[in-house]
């Protein structure tokens, strides 16, 4: 065995030397100011310091059961530790998030394919929050922050998950006992996939077709106690267990469940919205969606676990690329060039860094607006709801999208080695697609904001009132399809995105009310389904620049020269990557000349060459330990062939010097002269 020495690898130290700018400034913005920096260090260190998680096991090698097993382990420790440090931190909703917030990057250490008990926190006591009336919350609440019980979110059925009006676990009214009574009519309506549910979680948030009076008043959430909390047997009449093997999220235990008449007290149909009364009659709520309330804010957050995945790719990917060396430029050099140094290497990588930064802006700026959209909910105005729909869904879809598509990428700037378990990417990339799929399958969600987008687009022609973000379609409308003229600025680049998003979702409109004369407008809409896919896509594109400059303008006003820099050329680099990959959609309605192009790319060309002196500063910004990277090529001392080869001595392949298959079917084999 090699000797093997860990002192900072000379290369990448050599890269840190020549950045220009402050690192704990970017790292400061990054997470808010430096206070909350200190602060998410002191939270991380206090869960990752904590031997008895025995975060050295390398999980990858243990079977599903013990994986399960191992996870539930760990999150037993995690959890009764989150508790305290909410107690002494104040015990506040403010400190709860706080400790969350971190956790999102924390807990990819800990729990690489999944934790166990994410839905109880993240769905089904946001669920009681957002939907239970004062009593029923006074009942339930204690219970979900104490962990006293554990619950999560029982929605989707075999059968269905996107078309959630026709899921088909019944819970009917029976006015004689005040009770719901349960059922699983057929196998399609087994609930199927909820997370934790399979072994984990005694209770559930179900959501059922109420019926009362003999009439289906909709979906309805219910609490359902499925387990009992001594023995962990399944409540009777419950039927419940895990659904297998699955691509990730193999710690996850998402499972399936069903009822046969099982009966639930009246006060256990969630009444903040939706009300029923004790003799049965069912009060509509005031606005139709409020029951989807929880998957709107999955929704909106999950716009961060993206700058968390994609920042740890990104970290993996920028340093190992500043340690591997290969290749010359030419072909005389006797030393090799570290692979940053290859044109294309930057290419895979810089735009990685850049989104980050873009991402976590939009990221921000939802979860505010989501705030302040919840708010005037609480107060009964829920005008603003579509709105916030139509934004949470096409960023859930472009950015989960991107975040698989980017991992990938990373992947294979990292080569062979990237291929392995230990680089991480593999777990990054599970979890990535995974995301492209929950919470609402991304197709979906783009159809979802198309629709709005129509809808936005017809009053535009009327002359209505539009909301904020589609401002953009009256200058579209206004031009009265003349070409908009081409402006290399930053701002000139964010106007022609907006008329290429304009003008697709002109065309999808013009397409539809041709398709009318001859279908009916659902039909007519899907056979415009892909023009309405990219009008989605490209009008996300468009709020994402936007939110990147308006903070970007922002942000330059108060921070150092050197760091100002960084930031133009994060945007830039993420304007100009953007407008390159979607230069059809924009040729078909800006006046731009292919010496525009040309212009760009050279841009292209100048900002990744700016960036080889400062992605290294960045990623090192991003400010994640080590166990959080969790990637033998992306550790802080990039000593990447020492970690690769201590990763491989855990194989359990090499514990010994000849496996026992040698003896029962090799030997045998070699020995039969076939
Ligand atoms: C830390 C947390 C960890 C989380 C781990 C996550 C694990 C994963 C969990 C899950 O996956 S839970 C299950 C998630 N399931 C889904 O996301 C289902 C996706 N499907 C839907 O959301 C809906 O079915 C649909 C596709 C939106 C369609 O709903 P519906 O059939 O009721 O709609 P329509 O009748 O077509 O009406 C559309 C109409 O309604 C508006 N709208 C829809 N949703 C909302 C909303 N949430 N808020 C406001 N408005 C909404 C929509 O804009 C349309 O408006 P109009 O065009 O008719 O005006
Ligand atoms: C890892 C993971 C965790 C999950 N966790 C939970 C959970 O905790 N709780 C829970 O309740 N559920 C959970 N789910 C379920 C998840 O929410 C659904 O799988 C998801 O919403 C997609 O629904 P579906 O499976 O019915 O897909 P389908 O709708 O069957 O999609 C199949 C294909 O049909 C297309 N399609 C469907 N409808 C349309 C349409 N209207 N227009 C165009 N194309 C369409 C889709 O684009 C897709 O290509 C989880 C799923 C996964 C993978």
């Amino acid at each position: 065995m090699p000797a093997i020495s860990k002192t900072i690898n000379k290369d990448l130290k050599e890269e840190r030397d020549k950045v220009k700018f402050n690192i704990e400034e970017f790292t400061n913005w990054f997470y808010g100011g430096s206070e909350k920096v200190l602060e998410k260090r002191k939270i991380e260190n206090y869960f990752l310091s904590d031997k008895s998680l025995n975060l050295e096991t390398d999980t990858s090698y243990l079977s599903y059961k013990e994986k399960y097993e191992e996870a539930i382990r760990r999150s037993c420790i995690v959890y009764p530790k989150m508790l305290k440090l909410h107690q002494e931190l104040g015990g506040t909703e403010e400190d709860f998030r706080k400790i969350m917030d971190n956790l999102r990057y924390t807990m990819s250490a800990i729990q690489k394919e999944g934790n166990p008990f994410m839905l109880h926190f993240g769905m089904f006591t946001v669920t009681i929050m957002n939907l239970a009336n004062d009593e029923q919350l006074s009942e339930w609440l204690p219970k979900c922050v104490n962990c006293e019980i554990l619950g999560t979110y029982a929605q989707t059925e075999l059968g269905h998950g996107t078309f959630i009006k026709k899921l088909e676990t019944t819970a009917t009214y029976d006015p004689k006992t005040k009770e719901f009574v349960l059922n699983t009519p057929t196998l399609t309506a087994y609930k199927w996939w909820p997370g934790n549910l399979g072994h984990t979680v005694n209770h559930a948030i179900v959501m059922a077709q109420l019926y009362t009076k003999g009439e289906c008043c909709g979906i309805q959430p219910f609490i359902v106690q499925i387990r009992d909390l001594e023995t962990h047997k399944p409540m009777p009449g419950i039927t419940v267990g895990d659904i297998g093997n699955k691509v990730g999220f193999q710690t996850v235990n998402n499972g399936f469940l069903a009822f046969n008449n099982v009966r639930i007290p009246y006060k256990n149909m969630l009444m903040k919205s939706s009300k029923l009364s004790e003799d049965g009659t069912f009060i509509k709520p005031k606005n139709a969606k409020q029951n989807y309330g929880t998957m709107v804010f999955v929704r909106v957050y999950m716009i961060m676990d993206v700058v968390v995945n994609m920042s740890r790719a990104a970290t993996i990917a920028t340093r190992y690329s500043m340690v591997r060396r290969q290749s010359p430029i030419n072909p005389n050099d006797e030393v090799e060039p570290k692979i940053i140094e290859h044109m294309t290497q930057q290419y895979k990588i810089f735009p990685a860094i850049a989104k980050v930064i873009i991402y976590k802006c939009m990221a921000d700026n939802l979860r505010n607006l989501y705030q302040q959209i919840t708010l005037e909910g609480t107060k009964g105005s829920f005008e603003r709801a579509p709105e916030l729909h139509a934004l949470s869904c096409c960023l859930k879809a472009v950015c989960t999208n991107d975040a698989a598509k980017t991992t990938e990428i990373l992947r294979l700037a990292c080569g062979g080695h990237g291929f392995l378990n230990s680089s991480g990417f593999a777990d990054n990339y599970k979890n990535a697609t995974a995301a492209q799929t929950y919470e609402g399958e991304n197709t979906v969600m783009l159809l979802q904001t198309a629709r709005f987008l129509i809808k936005s687009f017809t009053k535009a022609k009327n002359g209505e009132k539009l909301t904020e973000g589609v401002f953009y379609l009256n200058d579209f409308v206004k031009r009265n399809g003349k070409r908009e003229p081409f402006d290399d600025s930053i701002r000139g680049i964010l106007r022609a995105i907006q008329a290429a998003a304009a003008g697709k979702i002109s065309s999808a409109w013009k397409h539809i009310e041709e398709k009318k004369k001859f279908l009916t407008v659902e039909e007519a809409t899907n056979q415009t389904g892909i023009e309405l896919i990219r009008c989605a896509e490209l009008h996300c594109y468009v709020c994402l620049l936007q939110t990147g400059i308006e903070e970007i303008e922002q942000i330059i006003k108060n921070v150092s020269p050197a760091l100002r820099e960084v930031f133009k050329n994060v945007l830039e680099l993420y304007a100009i990557d953007n407008v390159l990959n979607m230069i059809g959609d924009i040729l078909q309605h800006v006046d731009m000349t292919n010496a525009d192009i040309d212009k760009l790319q050279k841009r292209l060309e100048a900002v990744l060459t700016f960036f080889r002196s400062s992605a290294i500063g960045i990623v090192d910004g991003f400010d994640l330990s080590d166990a959080v990277v969790s990637s033998t090529l992306g550790t802080y001392d990039g000593n990447v062939y020492e970690n690769i080869f201590e990763a491989a001595m855990k194989s359990p392949l090499n514990q010994e010097d000849v496996n026992k298959s040698f003896h029962l079917y090799l030997k045998p084999f070699l020995k039969s002269n076939l």
